[in-house]
């Protein structure tokens, strides 16, 4: 009997990358801040846990202002890593065993000094000849630091030479307010690292159902003669969160939905979406299609835009009393290019809203010549939903079961957990923090993928920011202002009526 040989998509990718091993330091900077104990330390547990990380190679580093000692950090973030485990296992042992804490400020070398001599302790220990460690750099930190904490980094913690070793720096988004600040940063940061030494990372890149796009899209003959402006009559890209801002206001005060969800996360959704076919699946083509896509977006209308802001918002001590910050945006965006002409794209995000849920909706076009008389149920849709409770389904009539030949809305539905019944679906953090590890770019945005997105957003969030959009306001927990609804009927978007999704039970 033959054994079938199961290829992974990955198998044959086309990437210059090498499988590294080897002595490899991890830095968070801004290890006692909130991104760090929840997101980047419990990423690194999950890899440690599946052997991605091992004990004879790895030692984490955290960095802050705050006096803590190498318990300090630990406890406190022992509680997100144990999180579904009983007790302490031998593992959470293991791992915090791995982390040693540095304390120092972000702009003067005595802590960075401190930082390389006990970085170079650690790969002495391992006895690395000199050049040939790796180095990760995670930038947990308000981006207002990103240049000196940069430039610290190259003055005094680099991997000493090029035997194999490197130094990755990985920034978290905001990158920059507007085009101006993010071409500035980046020229700082051009200046001091190469872009194959820069992560800039999107979480929303590493999410499963956000990386089966490109399978879907282009893997699928179903597809391809449909995703385009003969079939498809618009697309959704919703995100939706059923809690404020809470005890992030003066943050988010500075920056607003735009900035913070739709810039960045839905508008690399959004280009995984639109854009044409890569040559192949090498980082460069890839993020090379993207930026085309960007690039065909024509400047946005106000009248394709909606803002609002939650009542209660301004009650947070450090939100400015006459804030005219978004906390919910509705925004089309129309794309100009053969494909695209004449389909909106609808991006909208919203804080303190009914529901926590990110999917993306593709509703096709009125049967024409319809011979059923079913077009008033409703229009053909695909979900992706990519959280909570991955799924993909698409809403399609079928004859009601019975005697009467007569029309309903039905499914087929793909639901991860009911599909995938044991698998694991890895977190976003997890899969991109390993990404920058093994040196793939893929999921990363590139400086002029960056800029292409702010040259987009950049006239709006101007006018926002001057006071010429008033954000409208909207009650905590309802669907946001109302306005929203009806630019998405504007929009073209056909509700579906009488039309109930029942979630499939194990
Ligand atoms: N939190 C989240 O869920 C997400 C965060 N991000 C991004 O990740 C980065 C870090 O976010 P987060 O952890 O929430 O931020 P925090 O506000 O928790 O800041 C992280 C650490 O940076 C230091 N710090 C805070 N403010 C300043 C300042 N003004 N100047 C110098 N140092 C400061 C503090 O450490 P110390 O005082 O000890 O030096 C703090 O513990 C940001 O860029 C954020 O936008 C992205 C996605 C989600
Ligand atoms: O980047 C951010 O993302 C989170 C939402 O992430 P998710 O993976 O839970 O969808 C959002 O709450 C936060 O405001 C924003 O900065």
């Amino acid at each position: 009997m033959s054994t079938a040989i199961v290829r992974s998509p990955s198998d044959d990718r086309d990437l210059d990358i090498v499988p590294e091993t080897g002595c490899l330091s991890i830095i968070v900077l801004g290890a006692s801040g909130d991104l760090a104990k929840k997101k980047t330390f419990p990423a690194l547990y999950h890899l440690f846990k599946q052997g991605f990380l091992q004990s004879h190679e790895v030692h984490i580093f955290g960095y802050a202002r705050t006096k803590l000692s190498d318990e300090g950090l630990r406890d406190r973030i022992r509680g997100y890593l144990s999180k579904g485990e009983d007790g302490e296992s031998e593992d959470l042992v293991n791992f915090l065993h791995l982390i040693k804490y540095v304390s120092g400020s972000y702009d003067q070398e005595e802590g960075f000094v401190l930082l390389d001599k006990e970085i170079s302790r650690h790969e002495s220990l391992r006895n690395i000849q000199v050049g040939t460690s790796r180095r990760l750099f995670y930038l947990a930190l308000p981006p207002s630091v990103y240049p000196s904490v940069c430039k610290m980094i190259r003055s005094y913690c680099m991997n000493q030479s090029d035997l194999g070793g490197w130094t990755r720096i990985v920034v978290e988004k905001p990158f920059g307010k507007d085009l101006s600040s993010a071409e500035e940063l980046s020229s700082h940061l051009g200046e001091l690292f190469t872009e194959s030494q820069l992560y800039r990372i999107d979480h929303y890149l590493g999410k499963e159902l956000v990386q089966n796009l490109l399978v879907l899209r282009f893997a699928n003959r179903l597809f391809m003669p449909l995703w385009n402006r003969d079939n498809i009559a618009n697309i959704q890209i919703v995100f939706r969160e059923d809690f404020g801002t809470e005890g992030r206001g003066g943050y988010f005060d500075q920056y607003g939905i735009i900035r913070d969800i739709i810039q960045n996360h839905l508008l690399q959704v959004f280009c995984l979406v639109a854009m044409e076919k890569p040559v192949s699946l090498k980082p460069e083509y890839i993020r090379d299609e993207k930026v085309k896509v960007l690039q065909s977006v024509l400047p946005i209308a106000p009248e394709d835009v909606v803002l609002g802001q939650y009542d209660g918002y301004k009650d947070d001590p450090t939100v400015s009393q006459d804030s005219n910050t978004p906390t919910f945006a509705s925004v089309v965006l129309r794309i100009h290019n053969e494909r695209w002409e004449g389909v909106p794209f609808i991006l909208k995000a919203g804080k303190a809203l009914n529901s926590r849920k990110a999917e993306i909706r593709v509703q096709f076009k009125d049967v024409p010549g319809d011979i059923f008389k079913c077009q008033s149920q409703g229009r053909n849709e695909f979900v992706i939903r990519l959280q909570p409770s991955e799924a993909m389904y698409m809403k399609l009539t079928v004859k009601k079961p019975g005697l009467e030949m007569s029309t309903i809305q039905s499914e087929l539905d793909l639901s991860y957990g009911q599909r995938y019944q044991g698998v694991q679906i890895p977190e976003a953090y997890e899969r991109l923090i390993l990404d920058t590890i093994r040196g793939d770019q893929q999921h990363f945005v590139r400086r002029d993928e960056l800029k292409a997105a702010w040259e987009i957003f950049t006239p709006l969030l101007h006018k926002i920011d001057g006071g010429e959009i008033k954000s409208l306001p909207y009650k905590p927990g309802s669907r946001g202002p109302a306005e929203a609804d009806e630019l998405l009927a504007k929009a073209g978007y056909v509700q579906t009526h009488g039309y109930i999704w029942i979630p499939p039970t194990l």
